[in-house]
């Protein structure tokens, strides 16, 4: 499946080291879209060597193609919240995954209907047994 991993840049990159064990788990057995999420030289200021709107356009034509979206929300993020908006939009699957005792999931995001799989948890172990558990589902 084509998996589009989101998680936050601009809104902080302090979860960097759960964004790239989750993708290196995802690229296992699924295309990853957003690989740049976990890469170490993207720092708070993004992509710089793309203009704010080729960002924008091409995160929008992998949303049009992807199969299942995986969303990290611990972090609270802009973008992340705008994209989630988006596949709710379109009608393409969400799964989220949130920290416990970390941060609460803005309630724009929990109190929508639409948003359906959304889990909670501490250690990156559990994160990737309910993405294993979820992307079966989705096959
Ligand atoms: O440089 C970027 N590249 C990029 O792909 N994004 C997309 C993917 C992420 O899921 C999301 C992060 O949004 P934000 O930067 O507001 O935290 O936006 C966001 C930025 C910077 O805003």
């Amino acid at each position: 499946m084509k998996v589009y991993f989101a998680a936050s840049i601009r809104g902080g990159r302090a979860d960097i080291s759960i964004y790239k064990q989750l993708i290196a788990y995802l690229s296992n057995n699924h295309e990853v879209l957003t690989e740049h999420i976990g890469d170490d030289s993207i720092i708070a200021s993004g992509e710089v060597e793309r203009t704010d709107k080729a960002i924008r356009d091409r995160d929008i034509q992998w949303i049009e193609e992807w199969d299942v979206m995986v969303a990290e929300t611990t972090n609270p993020s802009l973008g992340v919240g705008y994209e989630l908006a988006y596949a709710e939009h379109i009608g393409k699957p969400v799964i989220i995954i949130h920290r416990t005792n970390q941060s609460q999931l803005s309630a724009m995001i929990a109190g929508t209907d639409y948003f359906d799989s959304i889990y909670y948890y501490e250690e990156i172990k559990d994160a990737i047994g309910i993405l294993e558990a979820q992307l079966g589902k989705e096959e």
